[in-house]
């Protein structure tokens, strides 16, 4: 008989199927409101396009109608590297996502430029990177779980209670920016191989094949792709017999950024904190979390499509349609900052139009 290892046990004291009674739809009646306030101004509904529909679901996460304007934006940045990443799958050198994390923190990183044109502030938390954590600044690798997560090819990403301490670690992070008055969170992910992982618990949770979610990620030839199709082929071996199980699936296919994005956007959508998704890795978390509760999609919003047909697929599930699709591929939160200009263009215009007092066209 197998015994199970205390590492391999999940804590009696966590109870993930909690959230899918803590958290509620945003107000339908606040949205209607916002809607017909819409109406009431002199600007016909569908010459403000999608931003219309946009400043109506703000207003539904605001909690109040019309929408606030956006002040205080945050860009969250969840970094770790992937045992996969070995398997040649990523354009990056594997176990060198510290590298992409020290550009975000210096301000070189892509990201880094948009968050500054935008004014937004960037925070990024090492939940596995592999690299000395002496190198890092302690508000930084605070919440490290380990030193990289598991080839999720062949192995487990993560034992149990690593997945529930990254999982409690995202969810403190949301409420530690909740607590301090962020009002739209931006969240964003610097791996190595981060997008064979995501490829991997979508297929697994949507029952598609390893070559329907394998996609080019940083860049990859066909010889990377045909290496990654391989790995999530592999992967998809092992999460099956816990599909069922979030944690566990977390713990044998994920790691550890995964875990903390997932409890990152429960625990969002409990403080009900709106988050904007970036790319195939949020969309992977966020399929996750819809499984532990089926209304928190409502508060997140889909900033763009990156071109992985994982995070279409995953998105198509999540009912999320995309802001943009402009062809960005660079991760680290690009696509969901380049939504916000969008957001609070949508929250100006349903604070500012005024209204005519009769109803518009
Ligand atoms: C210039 C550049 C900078 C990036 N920084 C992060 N990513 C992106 O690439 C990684 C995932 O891709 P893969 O699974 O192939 O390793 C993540 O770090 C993601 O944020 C980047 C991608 C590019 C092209
Ligand atoms: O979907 C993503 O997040 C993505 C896609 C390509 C490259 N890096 C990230």
């Amino acid at each position: 008989m197998s015994s199970l290892h205390p590492r391999d046990l999940i804590p009696q004291d966590f109870d993930i199927d909690a959230f899918a009674a803590l958290i509620d739809r945003p107000d339908p009646a606040i949205r209607q409101d916002a809607r017909e306030r819409r109406r009431r101004t002199a600007v016909p509904q569908a010459a403000l396009g999608r931003l219309g529909e946009l400043g109506d679901w703000l207003a539904s996460v605001q909690g109040q109608a019309p929408a606030r304007p956006i002040e205080r934006a945050r860009l969250v940045v969840f970094a770790g590297d992937h045992g996969v990443a070995a398997r040649e799958v990523s354009v990056h050198p594997a176990g060198r996502a510290s590298d992409l994390a020290r550009a975000v923190l210096d301000g070189s990183a892509p990201v880094s430029v948009l968050a500054h044109q935008y004014g937004a502030q960037v925070r990024l938390v090492d939940m596995a990177l592999d690299c000395d954590p002496g190198e890092l600044p302690e508000e930084v690798v605070r919440h490290r779980v380990r030193r990289g997560s598991g080839a999720v090819d062949a192995e487990d990403a993560l034992t149990a209670q690593e997945t529930v301490a990254a999982f409690r670690a995202g969810m403190a992070v949301a409420d530690e920016e909740a607590d301090s008055g962020t009002d739209l969170l931006v969240l964003g992910d610097v791996s190595v191989g981060g997008t064979t992982v995501a490829g991997v618990l979508v297929a697994a949770l949507c029952g598609t094949d390893a070559s329907v979610v394998t996609g080019r990620g940083s860049g990859i030839d066909d010889l990377a792709w045909m290496r990654k199709c391989a790995a999530i082929r592999d992967a998809l071996r092992r999460a099956r017999p816990v599909l069922g199980d979030p944690v566990r699936l977390l713990a044998a296919v994920g790691g550890a950024d995964f875990a903390a994005i997932t409890g990152f956007l429960l625990q969002a959508a409990v403080r009900k904190v709106p988050v904007v998704l970036d790319g195939v890795v949020s969309a992977a978390c966020a399929l996750v979390a819809q499984r532990v509760a089926f209304r928190a999609p409502d508060w997140w919003l889909a900033g763009h499509v990156s071109g992985e047909p994982a995070q279409a697929k995953a998105l198509d599930r999540l009912s999320l349609e995309p802001l943009l699709d402009h062809g960005v591929r660079l991760g680290e939160g690009t696509g969901a900052l380049l939504a916000l200009p969008l957001l609070k263009a949508s929250a100006a215009f349903a604070a500012e139009l005024p209204e005519t007092g009769e109803a518009g066209g």
